[in-house]
């Protein structure tokens, strides 16, 4: 990967802001699901995903811990009927008025924190974990109930797989983890016959079965729903020719967020206009198919040349193409396009066996300067600079390198 040296500073303020469009293809194995966790392999997608399904997994968690919370407490009913008025009945109408206050809890900070994915988790493993252990302590001293208990036991599952979201692997967790310890009071407290145990015992592991399947089923077609939509919108974004992105990255605002960024923390910006020059004879002399392998080139030597992640390049047009420097000044912009220059005029494109075509390129620079005041504020302009210094490249007998620095201040050209 080309290294622009010192007037190409990296991109720092970078990593804390949200792109509006990505620079580079999400190589495809980045976007592998893990198909046991049901997530994707990557943590950096897996978060992507997450916070694109935030709004509405928040939705319908609160829907969730407003039902959770209503029900524990609503089932009171059941502990004073069955003890009565008694000290042990108001313990159990304590635990369960814990439970919703929990849930209230999470509901609060999912409402405080909207944006956190974290704070959505860890309320809903809260509830569930706290709504569990309650469970088993009001079974507990319930023994009598032990039947009812296990299917509210399966139903409770049910809501841990489906209806309260959260990652699949904790659900199953805390879900198996809640069952075994059931299984276990089951036995211990051998308030059942034998055969009715183990039938119970066999109950819960279907529901855990079910609901495993059913979770990780939605869970996954979630996921690869998501990937479908990342691998369509890139194609959507590439030129098909030259693996360079299309307009379409343009008008959905490239330019205005790299310059919005410049601006906000005062860091150097570049866009570089290139075009090959006499592209017409090429096709005239040695066909079309023969131009489109030589703008192909083109566009990898571009895509190669520049860095990952921060540069962006853009078929402009037919032969012309826009790269986006962030964090580049002028002299840096100069460097690289000479670089590439050089690099393009002395290899030749193989267009057929043993006929090689060597071209040209001419290349139109212009910089916002690190902390200028004066920085345009309209993406429009740098393009236009960008143009007019191609224009004077072209006149200026192609094959070279013109450049500006974009400011209100007065303004310095390199040549
Ligand atoms: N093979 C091929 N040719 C294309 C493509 N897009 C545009 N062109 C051709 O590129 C040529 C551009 O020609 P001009 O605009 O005259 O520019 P030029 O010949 O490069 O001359 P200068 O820019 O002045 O050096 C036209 O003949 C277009 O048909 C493409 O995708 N593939």
């Amino acid at each position: 990967m080309y290294n622009a040296g010192a007037s190409r500073t990296s991109g720092a303020h970078r990593s804390c802001q949200k792109d509006p469009v990505p620079h580079r293809d999400l190589p495809h194995p980045r976007l592998e699901i893990d198909r046991q966790r049901a997530e994707f392999a990557d943590a950096a997608v897996e978060d992507r995903f997450n916070r694109h399904h935030l709004p509405e997994r928040s939705a319908q968690l609160k829907i969730s811990l407003l039902f959770c919370a209503a029900f524990y407490v609503a089932f009171g009913a059941t502990d004073v009927a069955t003890l009565g008025p008694t000290t042990t009945a108001g313990v159990m109408i304590a635990l369960r008025v814990l439970v919703a206050l929990i849930a209230g809890a999470g509901l609060l900070a999912i409402t405080r924190r909207p944006e956190s994915v974290r704070v959505a988790v860890l309320a809903a493993c809260n509830v569930e974990i706290v709504g569990l252990a309650v469970f088993m302590v009001l079974c507990w001293y319930q023994p009598a109930a032990m039947t009812w208990n296990v299917m509210s036991q399966a139903l409770i599952l049910m809501a841990i797989y489906v209806n309260i979201p959260n990652r699949f692997i904790y659900a199953v967790w805390i879900a198996c983890g809640s069952s075994a310890v059931f299984c276990v009071m089951l036995f211990v407290q051998g308030s059942l016959r034998m055969d009715d145990q183990v039938a119970l015992v066999l109950l819960l592991m279907l529901g855990n079965t079910l609901g495993y399947i059913g979770a990780r089923r939605f869970h996954l077609a979630q996921r690869e729903q998501f990937r479908s939509a990342i691998l369509l919108e890139q194609l959507a974004d590439r030129d098909p020719l030259t693996g360079c992105f299309n307009r379409r990255v343009l008008q959905r605002g490239l330019l205005d967020a790299e310059l919005a960024r410049a601006r906000r923390y005062g860091t150097a910006l570049s866009v570089i206009l290139c075009d090959i020059d006499h592209f017409k004879r090429i096709n005239d002399t040695h066909g079309h198919a023969a131009g489109d392998h030589v703008l192909h080139e083109f566009g990898g030597l571009l895509l190669a040349m520049t860095r990952e992640t921060v540069d962006s390049v853009v078929r402009y047009g037919g032969e012309e193409f826009l790269m986006v420097l962030p964090e580049t000044d002028l002299d840096g912009a100069h460097a690289l396009a000479e670089r590439i220059r050089h690099a393009f005029g002395s290899t030749g494109s193989a267009v057929e066996l043993g006929q090689f075509v060597t071209a040209t390129a001419s290349f139109g620079i212009a910089a916002v300067p690190a902390l200028d005041p004066d920085a345009p504020d309209r993406p429009d302009m740098l393009v236009e600079a960008a143009d007019a210094q191609l224009y004077a490249a072209k006149r200026g007998g192609r094959n070279c390198v013109r450049g500006v620095a974009v400011t209100a201040a007065p303004v310095r050209s390199t040549a």
